[in-house]
């Protein structure tokens, strides 16, 4: 047979999609029918799978821990995601595969060009969509038994209750501690079984929490939060490494929802390690903490503490910042710099070398803020401090986005006692904005 022409491609694509409806619509028929015999008989309304179910479900349901019970479970719970980024599509995904009845799922944000490596529900044209709204376009054209509900807002204080109590089960697929807090407390609150995950990096771990007669809530495994947390858009992450910890976080989902519940030895928080180490472990967690100021014996934060906003999630996980103010003396533009780097200057780069090596302004010399934080000197440093007394040429202080170039303004006008010290105000972002379009951002 000879290659088709374009026409003739088309017809033939016409024709298959009205075949595929025409055979949709006959399994349609045949669930209906199934369907009110099942009704007539009261041993027959357990049968609540279509056809096509059971052959859609048909591999899941060989497998002895779920079988047909387990299909059903799963049926009829309801689960929640919330964010749908490098955690969220990948345990969306397998929730919906699965044939969970009924799927929420919460986030705020648009799609955008850095998410596509890794989060493999959105594809180019999702670009600026609503990642619920495009999310739940694949997710229905994979499996249209579900129900899905999308929230396209951010979880908060005042509306996280109103969203979770609609949910058997939820999973915290969201990247901020403030959110992990304020998620962990409702549920336990709620009483609602919670699957954490986090990912950066080359690491991911995943924990199930609120499940079990002495099951740890978050805030009894972490009751303070931690000191620094990096965003993955700051310290990086590896596609597959994230895609791990949310598979997995749908398969502790099915887990839950099948009633396996680990207790006592088996209430463990697995780790995974993408590169270095061992690849998986298991570590096992503290239970219930009496002490827990959410679900303790003497519990100081109820439900009307955090919808109000008494109970202050920023204040408890040091937000704001924390960045210096720099007074405006002190600081200059992006357009500022392009103009006094024509004269002799030097150029500090306090991003990291990882970072550095992404792409740099010419003639910039590297000095990671870690460095400048430690305790020595780095030799750099001197050399710079030498140069700048030398020649008194004013030093120019830049980073990603102009937040650690005010703490290594402040501490080099203090500490180090360098005194022409500028900060570049928005860094290099700011550059590429105002100054030049071809430098990448990344
Ligand atoms: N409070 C919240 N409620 C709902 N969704 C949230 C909340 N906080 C964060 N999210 C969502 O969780 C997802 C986390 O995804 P991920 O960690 O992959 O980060 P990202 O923001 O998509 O990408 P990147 O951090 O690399 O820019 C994001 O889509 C984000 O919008
Ligand atoms: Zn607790």
């Amino acid at each position: 047979m000879g290659r088709m022409s374009r026409s003739e491609l088309n017809a033939e694509i016409a024709r298959l999609k009205t075949r595929i409806a025409e055979l949709e619509n006959d399994i349609a028929e045949l669930d209906k029918d199934s369907g009110s015999a099942g009704r007539e008989t009261e041993t027959e309304t357990e049968t609540e799978l279509g056809l096509e179910e059971y052959i859609r479900y048909g591999r899941q349901m060989l497998v002895p821990e779920i079988g047909k019970p387990g299909q059903l479970a799963l049926k009829k719970t309801k689960v929640l995601v919330v964010g749908a980024g490098g955690l969220g599509c990948p345990a969306l995904t397998y929730l919906a595969g699965a044939g969970f009845g009924t799927i929420g799922m919460v986030d705020e944000d648009t799609v955008s060009l850095s998410n596509l490596p890794r989060q493999t529900v959105y594809s180019g044209s999702s670009i600026g969509m609503l990642k619920v709204d495009a999310a739940v376009e694949v997710l229905r054209s994979r499996n249209e038994n579900v129900k899905y509900v999308c929230y396209p807002v951010a979880v908060r204080h005042d509306n996280v209750f109103d969203i979770v109590r609609q949910y058997d089960i939820v999973l915290d697929c969201t990247d901020t501690a403030m959110t992990r807090y304020l998620l962990g407390d409702a549920t336990r609150l709620l009483g609602k079984p919670l699957i954490s995950a986090s990912a950066l990096r080359t690491e991911a771990q995943i924990v199930v929490l609120n499940v079990g007669p002495d099951g740890p809530c978050y805030r009894c495994l972490f009751p303070k939060p931690p000191q620094h947390v990096d965003a993955c858009s700051d310290a990086g992450i590896i596609g597959p490494v994230v895609a791990v910890a949310g598979t997995v976080q749908a398969l502790e989902a099915m887990k839950v929802a099948l009633g396996q519940i680990p207790t006592g030895q088996q209430r463990t928080m697995t780790l995974f390690s993408g590169i270095h180490g061992p690849t998986w472990r298991s570590v096992r967690i503290r239970g219930w903490q009496r002490s827990c100021i959410v679900c303790g014996d003497r519990a100081t934060v109820s439900e009307w503490d955090i919808t109000s906003g008494k109970y202050d999630y920023s204040e408890f996980c040091g937000i704001p910042d924390g960045y210096p103010d720099i007074n405006s003396s002190h600081s200059i533009s992006v357009k500022e710099l392009e103009r006094r780097i024509k004269s002799p200057h030097v150029l500090l780069d306090v991003r990291d070398r990882t970072q550095y090596g992404i792409c740099n302004l010419p003639g910039s010399i590297n000095v990671p803020l870690s460095e400048l934080l430690g305790y020595d000197h780095p030799a750099a440093l001197c050399s710079i401090a030498d140069r700048v007394k030398a020649e008194a040429v004013p030093v120019f202080v830049i980073c990603r986005f102009g937040n650690d170039s005010r703490t290594a303004v402040q501490l080099l006008r203090s500490s180090h006692r360098i005194g022409r010290v500028f900060d570049v105000t928005g860094g290099l972002d700011m550059w590429t904005e105002h100054v030049d379009s071809s430098f990448p951002r990344y």
